[in-house]
């Protein structure tokens, strides 16, 4: 087996070539001359797969006997990006397996280009997500990731005449390397029918839930690396599956769609992600989905726990369960569920340990995504669980009563149950109830939670209430998306121990002012942008010139995050131009990526306007060379890692107190881009980190907006008073930028000038000023290199394995459990 063991799991560049050889023939039935590009892509996933399969069997023997506490993080998102170039770097083998691949004659990056992404998230809680799973195994926290296996992830974005279309993304039509399907770990999920009392052995008076639909959820796992660790974590995905997939006597009697169809209703539960990221949709297969994965996860870790450990008394001690939003929230009833009807623990011990084991991480403010269900739906699809939300409110309440004696209104507000009109269930409600800790998700934010949303749970249990700073990994957004930066960085600080302890890039301080680095710097940034240009000439056709200033603006369309603003920028740029006001503006190239909720009707209609502005400017010979503006098709995980190092600035532009964290900031300035920015989210705290003369800051402060709109925000007074605003606003009434049509972009500039709820005008004058810093900075390259590499050195506090950190110590009362190689 030496020679077996050596070849499958052996780092050499020779075993590397051996495997990948054998793969190609053995899994791929190909020899080198007939293999497609993505036969040397699966070849070369599980020439990898072989190597990381070792550690994670490894890993978990370990754990399995370790009965380490473990983390059991609960998302209905997980944004994982591209597996191969990642697990390369974490395995260390990125450089062995370039020189393999080129012996073989094989071209590296076209290999990892071929690589479908699993997209089975939104925007920033998916990623965030994924950026933890990877930083717990580098930290070697014990964990376990749960979550849904949807067939269809987030749509794929093109942009045809200038408008968003959704493409089906089936991601699985070519199989998936990095899974493995466990028929074994299957658990019963019900819907639907009544609960009913009866009399359990010891002759006491039960309640049980008599579902009128069963399905099956069955495992899929994949292994999730560390960085420089042994540690393997799992990522356990649920795939909806019929319990009974073929009914023959439907049949025989020539029904044939009967015979499928419980097959197909069950597989729909699995099937595709909601494309909404904030706005709350209330669809009854939304909460089939939570429930779904809820159920599968809670019965799984009560099967671990009772196969390792034991009785059900410690199951707080042995795992602790993060609540990513309120999407998962009903793990707090179900488990209640579980330890009451399946295992036969009285009330008082099923709610002690319940509450012990959840912690709930809140990532939005907005209203409109606080997520509410009916209490009609509830009855017909999850009786039991009502009953139980009925009782842990009845005994909360009667909590709130004795503590805030008279206060009906706040035990109208604190109630698991909204009262006015249609009864609803406030999922946030029962997470903070739930859960003996809540976070927010930047210092602004988690301040805001305890003010304001959860004002009166913060009144009752502040000692519940934290803050953990969002954070990214460095491995997938410096180490993969910018080779060039990270060996600069390797060879500058003389280590690459920065990978794994980002705060040692604080060495580049002391280099600040060296020339060469300068120089350096300058053209790992120039190469980046090339490389952009290159894709996005042959993606959209817009010929981008690396030498101007890349202005960037990449993350979901929504109105909070202020894309709208950007564009009176462009226009007022493309004006002044126009008008001969040329001095201290630098060439630009205004860079848009992002999605929008199918429904979103005004996020898509941003979409549009970028576009139209974007023919317009791109066409305009009097402005060549001053201006272009490109929207990037699709942006998701991969063409992420093409955009961040190839910003110059980082558009950070949201309303002050709406944007919880933001993540996309911390990836812009990990790579060398300055922010300008609100005093928004995390955008606080890295101004605080990189130094107030290191970013460009402007608008209103959450508190100053929050004043202003409580005394009357009058947004037509700015149109009216501001004649550069008006005069943009008035451009795209025009129909400039629409081929004469007046109305097309009506529904924007109306709302602007007569709602604006996000304040884009209030903020237009700062922004433009600040604008005008950002081009006169740009225009003393030592100057703003200097900035860059600062804006480097002191970001190391923004990394998940930080963020990881502090929830181990301060929620999750976890410590690392180091994996020795085997
Ligand atoms: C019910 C529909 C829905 C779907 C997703 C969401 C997410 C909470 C939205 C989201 O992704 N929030 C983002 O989370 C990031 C990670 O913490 C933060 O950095 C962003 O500021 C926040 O908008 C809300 C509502």
């Amino acid at each position: 087996s030496s020679t077996h063991e050596r070849t499958r799991t052996g780092m050499s560049k020779t075993a590397l070539k051996q495997d990948f050889l054998d793969n190609l023939f053995y899994i791929q039935g190909r020899f080198r001359e007939v293999a497609t590009p993505h036969d040397l892509y699966m070849a070369a996933a599980f020439t990898t797969r072989d190597r990381l399969l070792k550690r994670w069997v490894n890993s978990a023997q370990v754990f399995k006997t370790s009965h380490a506490r473990t983390v059991c993080y609960l998302s209905a998102e997980y944004l994982l990006g591209p597996h191969l170039a990642c697990n390369l770097v974490n395995l260390g083998i990125t450089d062995t397996a370039r020189q393999a691949g080129a012996e073989l004659g094989l071209n590296f990056d076209a290999i990892v280009e071929e690589e479908e992404e699993p997209g089975l998230g939104n925007g920033g809680l998916g990623r965030l997500a994924a950026c933890f799973m990877e930083s717990l195994s580098t930290c070697q926290v014990p964990a376990i990731g749960y979550g849904i296996r949807y067939e269809f992830g987030i749509f794929d974005q093109a942009i045809e005449d200038g408008w968003q279309v959704e493409k089906t993304d089936n991601w699985l039509r070519n199989g998936n390397p990095w899974e493995i399907p466990r028929p074994k770990i299957c658990f019963p999920v019900g819907y639907g029918g009544h609960t009913e009392s009866y009399r359990d052995e010891h002759g006491q008076m039960r309640l049980r839930w008599q579902p009128a639909f069963m399905i099956n959820g069955m495992a899929y796992d994949t292994p999730i690396l560390g960085y420089g660790t042994e540690n393997v974590n799992l990522l356990r995905l649920w795939k909806a599956e019929a319990s009974e997939s073929f009914n023959f006597q439907a049949f025989n009697t020539g029904d044939y769609y009967g015979a499928v169809y419980s097959k197909i209703e069950a597989e729909t539960i699995s099937k595709v992600l909601y494309p909404n990221d904030e706005p709350e949709i209330g669809k009854e297969l939304r909460l089939k989905q939570q429930y779904f994965f809820v159920s599968c996860s809670m019965q799984d870790m009560i099967r671990l726990h009772l196969n390792t450990v034991g009785p059900l008394e410690s199951f707080a001690e042995k795992f602790v369960v993060q609540l990513n939003d309120t999407h998962p929230a009903l793990a707090v009833v179900e488990l209640m569920r579980l330890l009451l009807d399946d295992h036969g623990l009285n009330w008082e011990q099923a709610w002690d340990i319940t509450r012990h084991t959840f912690c709930y991480t809140n990532h939005t403010l907005l209203p409109e995504a606080l997520e509410t269900w009916s209490v009609a739906l509830f009855e017909r699809l999850l009786p039991r669980h009502l009953d139980l939300i009925y009782e842990i409110n009845r005994r909360f309440l009667d909590e709130v009563r004795m503590r805030f004696l008279g206060d009906e209104a706040r035990v109208w507000r604190m109630s698991l149950i909204a009262e006015g009109g249609e009864r609803r269930v406030r999922m946030a409600n029962l997470a903070v109830v739930g859960s003996q800790a809540v976070n927010g998700v930047a210092e602004l934010h988690s301040a805001l939670v305890k003010a304001t949303l959860f004002k009166d749970f913060a009144e009752l249990w502040p000692e519940r209430f934290h803050n953990v700073t969002n954070g990214v990994t460095p491995r997938r957004f410096m180490v993969v998306a910018n080779p060039r930066l990270s060996r600069l960085i390797t060879q500058t600080c003389g280590h690459d121990a920065w990978i794994r302890d980002l705060e040692r890039l604080r060495e580049l301080e002391t280099h600040q002012d060296d020339a060469g680095l300068h120089a350096d710097w300058r053209a790992v940034k120039l190469a980046a942008k090339q490389d952009l240009a290159t894709w996005m000439q042959q993606a959209t056709g817009i010929h981008l010139d690396p030498a101007s200033l890349f202005d960037v603006q990449a993350k979901r369309f929504h109105e909070y995050k202020r894309q709208h603003l950007n564009i009176l920028h462009i226009i007022r740029c493309y004006q002044r131009i126009k008008q001969g006001e040329s001095q201290n503006l630098v060439p630009r190239a205004f860079i848009f990526g992002g999605k929008a909720a199918p429904g979103y009707f005004m996020a898509k209609l941003m979409i549009k306007l970028i576009n139209a502005v974007a023919e317009v400017v791109n066409n305009d010979p009097q402005v060549n060379g001053w201006m272009r503006v490109a929207f990037l098709p699709n942006f998701n995980v991969k063409n992420g890692q093409r955009l961040y190092p190839a910003a110059d600035l980082s558009e950070q532009i949201s309303l002050a107190g709406k944007e919880a964290s933001g993540t996309g900031n911390m990836k812009f300035s990990m790579n060398g881009a300055l922010t300008i920015g609100t005093l928004d989210g995390a955008n606080v705290e890295i101004r605080e980190a990189v130094g107030a003369e290191n970013f460009f800051l402007f608008g209103l402060t959450a508190e100053a907006a929050l004043q202003q709109q409580l005394t009357g925000y009058r947004p037509w007074e700015y149109y009216q008073s501001d004649i550069e605003l008006k005069s943009d606003i008035d451009l795209i009434n025009s129909g400039l930028f629409s081929h004469g049509d007046t109305q097309l972009f009506r529904p924007l500039t109306d709302n602007l000038v007569n709602h604006d709820p996000f304040m884009v005008l209030a903020d237009y004058r700062a922004y433009l000023e600040c604008q005008q810093t950002v081009s006169a900075a740009y225009q003393d390259p030592e100057r703003w290199t200097r900035m860059s590499l600062l804006n480097v050195a002191r970001i190391g506090r923004f990394s998940s394995d930080r963020a990881i950190r502090e929830y181990a110590e301060h929620i999750w009362k976890v410590t690392p459990n180091p994996i020795e190689a085997a």
